[in-house]
């Protein structure tokens, strides 16, 4: 068995009581739980209740959060190095190959030949060895995201934090970034927080799922943790499998949509 493409030292994320608000309106509140190293953590919630503000928050990307939010043992800093960010677009540059694209993830510290080894490994690992001289106009959308979360893997972060990663691609493409994720996720075995909109994808993806939203009883503004439920069964699940429909319904419902 070949060693694992990239092993990093995966970490837990712990929020306590974490909050935030912009110009005095609440946006998020309350939202306490701990993530355990290598889980996988589905963020969901409507659109505006705060799913990016929270990732942001982990990724060290924004101090103006109250309450307190560590990785491992030790407080997030500014741009932390200990988690990298993939987001919905690809953003990759584009005068640049593939390769260098990825390259421009990798750690200073890392010497040259490690570095091109490591994306020599990242490169298979997401399938595109055969693309790394393309520019990212030169392939398509499914395989600009799969670069960029190559890049993001570039650092071998404890934790990787994806903005709904895989929202602007046509849905079987999604359906096999998923797959690639999963295969990812056991390589390398990093803690992935994932922001999404999709009870489908969560449920695909996520050992447990982090509903954010508000009450209807609740007196304050601002989302806070509505559910946390475990997903039943292990990785990789059965799409048609009808066993998940009681949790679908339940998360259906906690996002306020009816699921007949
Ligand atoms: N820098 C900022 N300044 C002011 N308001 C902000 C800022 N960042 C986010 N917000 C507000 O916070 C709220 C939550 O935004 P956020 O992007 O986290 O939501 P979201 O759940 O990720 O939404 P979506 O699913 O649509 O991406 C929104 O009302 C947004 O306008």
């Amino acid at each position: 068995m070949p060693p694992p493409v990239v092993a990093p030292e995966s970490l837990s994320v712990t929020f306590n009581e974490v909050g935030r608000a912009f110009g005095g309106r609440t946006v998020l509140r309350n939202v306490t739980m701990t993530v355990t190293p290598g889980e996988v953590v589905a963020i969901l919630g409507a659109s505006g209740c705060g799913k990016s503000t929270l990732l942001r928050a982990v990724g060290g990307l924004d101090s103006g959060f109250t309450g307190s939010l560590l990785i491992g043992d030790s407080a997030v800093t500014r741009y932390d190095e200990r988690t990298a960010v993939g987001f919905q677009e690809p953003r990759l540059l584009p005068w640049r190959s593939i390769r260098k694209n990825i390259e421009l993830g990798l750690p200073k510290d890392l010497s040259k030949s490690e570095g091109q080894s490591r994306v020599d490994e990242l490169l298979e690992l997401v399938g595109l060895s055969d693309r790394a001289h393309l520019r990212p106009r030169e392939i398509s959308g499914g395989m600009a995201q799969r670069a960029s979360l190559a890049r993001a893997l570039a650092r071998q972060p404890g934790v990787l934090l994806l903005d709904e990663p895989f929202g602007a691609l046509d849905a079987l493409t999604r359906l096999k970034m998923q797959d690639l994720l999963l295969d990812v996720h056991a390589k390398t075995g990093t803690t992935v927080l994932l922001v999404t909109h999709d009870v489908n994808e969560a449920l695909q993806l996520a050992d447990r799922i982090l509903l954010l939203g508000r009450h209807e009883s609740d007196p304050v503004e601002g989302a806070a943790v509505k559910a946390l439920v475990s997903v039943p069964g292990t990785r990789p699940r059965d799409r048609a499998a009808t066993d998940l429909a009681p949790l679908r319904a339940e998360l259906y419902a906690g996002l306020g949509v009816d699921s007949r």
